[in-house]
């Protein structure tokens, strides 16, 4: 992969960059810029070489359309706090707006597209539909730099098509994310234990048929951990579940248990009677959810099972957080998995720590980043490279 020094001479040249700043927000308050700053020294080395700098990136999960609360404002302040300098926001992502900011560019200025998700071509499943937005993309800049390594396991126009139309490298971040998610997956030291979690079911159990023949223990918590509950026949209550994945989640259980791979599952949950901060709690058998309740996080006999199975490992992959940290009420299950990847690296365990929000919840739950062997930036896309996948937005950019 070219680097971006191998583009040459930047000094008034448009370099568009894709970041991902996909960050929490509590209203249009940035609650962790993990994110933000772990951009900064591709932004930063452009920024120096005097490039006029366009970067492109998304916010959530808008429907193809502009919406108020996806919007990127937050994020353009933080990073002009964190360059220092101004960070021009466009009001469109390839539109008008677009092009009259990125036109106002000097050398050594930087300037940001709105959220690329409001194009519904970004995300769309028509190439030709892709190939227009880069094309419009493509049109604001005279080469591209991939940095967004929380996106690059998606195919959308901004990561992948887009690489296609102009000269291109990889970024720093990308750069560094690939080098250290290297050590885990050529021939982990073992035991290798997986830990799984978060919002994002269907896209995470997706993982789990390929982690099945790498890993030697699986421990899974958060929002996944319903569909396994119910696969083995148990009442969920209201709590997150993906009805149409149960018999799939049936055949990783025999899976496992065939290939001796350990499932480990909680054995109480802390439930609500809604998806609320001040909800009332109760602690309940994982095996005895009553009808109504949400579980939103694992229980107390739970972290201490899960501790267990942790810090014993000499490799640990953890994705997703195991309940809903947010609220405080609910924060229990992932304090206990974030210290035992503490004591396991104290042990000397290699310990990655992968996603938005896992990275997030370290931070704001007050952990010292210094006590984890890495902190990825991207959760599906760090599982999807130690599967061994293919991941479009870097085999985009290799010669
Ligand atoms: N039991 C649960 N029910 C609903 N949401 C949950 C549950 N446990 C964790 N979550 C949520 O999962 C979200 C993070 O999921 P995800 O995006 O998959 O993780 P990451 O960004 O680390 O990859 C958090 O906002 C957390 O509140
Ligand atoms: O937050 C992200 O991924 P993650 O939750 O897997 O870390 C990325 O910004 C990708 O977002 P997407 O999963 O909506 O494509």
């Amino acid at each position: 992969m070219k680097t971006i020094e191998d583009l040459g001479d930047l000094r008034g040249k448009r370099v568009l960059v894709r970041s991902d700043f996909n960050v929490p927000l509590d209203g249009t308050t940035i609650t962790d810029d993990g994110r933000i700053r772990a951009a900064l020294p591709t932004l930063t080395a452009l920024l120096d070489a005097g490039a006029r700098v366009v970067v492109t990136a998304h916010l959530g999960r808008p429907k193809g359309a502009p919406e108020a609360k996806y919007s990127l404002a937050p994020v353009a302040a933080r990073l002009g706090e964190l360059l220092g300098k101004p960070v021009a926001l466009a009001e469109d992502t390839v539109g008008e707006s677009a092009r009259a900011t990125v036109a106002a560019l000097q050398d050594g200025e930087i300037a940001l597209l709105e959220n690329i998700r409001f194009d519904p071509r970004e995300t769309s499943k028509d190439d030709a539909e892709r190939a227009a937005l880069a094309d419009d993309l493509a049109a604001l800049a005279d080469a591209f730099v991939s940095d967004g390594f929380g996106v690059v396991h998606r195919k959308q126009a901004s990561v992948y098509d887009v690489a296609l139309k102009l000269p291109h490298a990889v970024g720093n971040l990308v750069l560094n994310e690939v080098s250290s998610l290297r050590k885990a997956t050529d021939d982990p030291a073992r035991p290798y234990v997986v830990v799984l979690g978060g919002s994002k079911v269907s896209d995470k159990l997706g993982v789990i048929s390929n982690l099945l023949g790498k890993a030697d223990r699986l421990v899974i918590g958060g929002g996944m951990l319903f569909t396994f509950l119910a696969a083995k026949g148990y009442s969920v209550g209201s709590s997150l579940l993906e009805a149409d994945q149960i018999d799939t989640v049936k055949g990783y259980l025999a899976q496992a248990e065939k290939d001796g791979v350990e499932i480990v599952l909680p054995v109480d949950i802390r439930v609500g009677d809604s998806f609320a901060a001040d909800t009332p709690v109760a602690v309940v058998p994982a095996d005895q959810i009553p009808d109504g309740k949400i579980g939103l996080d694992i229980g107390p006999e739970s972290e201490k099972l899960f501790a267990s199975k942790i810090v014993d490992a000499k490799t640990v992959v953890w994705n997703g957080p195991a309940g809903v940290f947010e609220f405080e009420a609910f924060a229990g299950g992932t304090k206990a998995v974030a210290q035992a990847l503490i004591d396991a690296g104290t042990a000397g365990a290699f310990t990655i720590v992968g996603g938005g929000d896992s990275a997030a919840a370290v931070r704001t739950l007050g952990f010292d980043e210094s006590g984890f062997g890495h902190i990825s930036t991207g959760g599906g896309a760090s599982l999807e490279f130690l599967e061994g996948k293919t991941l479009p937005g870097i085999a985009v950019l290799e010669d």
